[in-house]
C-alpha cells in the first residue's frame, strides 16, 4: 500500500468573486504520477501551487509529507517547499547566468546568505549540479548562458534545478507547453523516466490529452475549479478523457462565489 504524499480536503480557494478551488477532495499516493487535465482557468495551477504552499485555500486543508502545509510557520513551509520541486511553463531560468550556476539555485532554499557567483556555492554543490546537469544530458552545457538554449534545453536544466533540491515531490504547471512536439515528448520521457527512477510523486497540468494517458498513472480532470474525473490512466479511453472539455460550456461560464452572484 502506498503512502499519501500530499492531500486536500475540502479545499475551496476564491479568487474575490471568482472560485478558482471549489471543494477539492484528492489524494496524492507516494511515487504515482498525477496529471491534471482541464480547460484554461479550470484550477490547475490554483491546484499546483496549493501544494507547495504559494497559495493557501479560502476553505479546506492541504496536507504534504504529513504536515498542514496551509497552517505551518514560516520556517515549517521554507523545511517542506524544500522538497517540493516546481517545474514551470516558462522555466523561470535566469537568463544572464550560466546553466551550471542555475542549477546551483535550486540549493539556495538549504543554504545560509546570498550566492553572488558560481564559485561562491560549496564544491560539492557544484558537483551534485554537475551531476544533475549530466542527468538531464545537458552537462556540455554547463558553462553556456542560459539565454543561449532551446526551449526544451531549458527545461531540461530547470529539472536539474529542481532535482538539486533532492525533492519527494514535483510539480510541474504545464511543463511542455512552450515546446515542439519533439521536444515535449522528450522533456515528458525524461520527467517519467526521473520520476520512476526516484520513486518521486509527480503531479503534472497538460493539454495534450494522448500524452497524459501515456505518461500518467492517473489522470485527475478539473472543471470550473471541481474534480469532475478522477481515473487510471490505464483504464481511460481518449473519449472518455476529452469529455471533460466536452462538458464545459462557454468561457464566460466561470463560477461565482454564490454570495457575490448576480
Ligand atoms: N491570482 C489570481 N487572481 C484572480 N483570479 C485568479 C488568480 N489565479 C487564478 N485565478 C482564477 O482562478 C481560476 C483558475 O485559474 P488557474 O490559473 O488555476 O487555471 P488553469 O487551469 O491553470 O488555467 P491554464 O490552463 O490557462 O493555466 C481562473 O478563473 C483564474 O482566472
Amino acid at each position: 500500500m502506498r503512502m499519501i504524499a500530499a492531500s486536500l480536503r475540502g479545499v475551496t480557494k476564491d479568487f474575490g468573486a471568482v472560485r478558482g478551488l471549489d471543494d477539492v477532495e484528492l489524494d496524492f499516493r507516494s511515487g504515482e504520477v498525477t496529471v491534471l487535465l482541464g480547460l484554461s482557468g479550470s484550477g490547475k495551477s490554483t491546484l499546483l501551487r496549493h501544494l507547495n504552499g504559494l497559495q493557501s485555500p479560502t476553505a479546506g486543508e492541504v496536507s504534504v509529507l504529513g504536515s498542514r502545509i496551509d497552517a505551518g510557520d514560516g520556517r515549517g513551509l521554507r523545511r517542506l517547499r524544500r522538497q517540493v520541486g516546481f517545474i514551470f511553463q516558462h522555466f523561470h531560468l535566469v537568463e544572464s547566468m550560466s546553466v551550471l550556476e542555475n542549477v546551483c539555485t535550486g540549493r539556495l532554499g538549504a543554504l545560509r546568505g546570498p550566492r553572488l557567483s558560481l564559485m561562491m556555492y560549496p564544491r560539492s554543490v557544484r558537483a551534485e549540479a554537475m551531476a544533475q546537469l549530466e542527468r538531464v544530458g545537458m552537462a556540455d552545457r554547463a558553462f553556456q548562458r542560459a539565454d543561449t538554449l532551446s526551449g526544451g534545453q531549458k527545461q531540461r536544466v530547470a529539472i536539474a534545478r529542481a532535482l538539486i533540491q533532492r525533492p519527494r515531490i514535483l510539480l510541474a504547471d504545464e511543463p511542455v507547453a512552450s515546446l515542439d512536439p519533439v521536444s515535449a515528448a522528450e522533456v515528458i520521457d525524461l520527467l517519467r523516466e526521473i520520476g520512476d527512477e526516484q520513486e518521486l510523486t509527480v503531479i503534472c497540468s497538460l493539454h495534450q490529452v494522448r500524452t497524459a494517458l501515456d505518461f500518467a498513472d492517473r489522470i485527475v480532470g478539473l472543471q470550473s475549479g471541481r474534480v469532475v474525473l478522477d481515473e487510471r490512466a490505464a483504464g481511460l479511453t481518449a473519449d472518455a478523457a476529452f469529455s471533460i472539455y466536452d462538458r464545459v460550456a462557454q468561457p464566460d461560464s466561470l463560477r461565482r462565489v454564490p454570495a457575490l452572484a448576480g
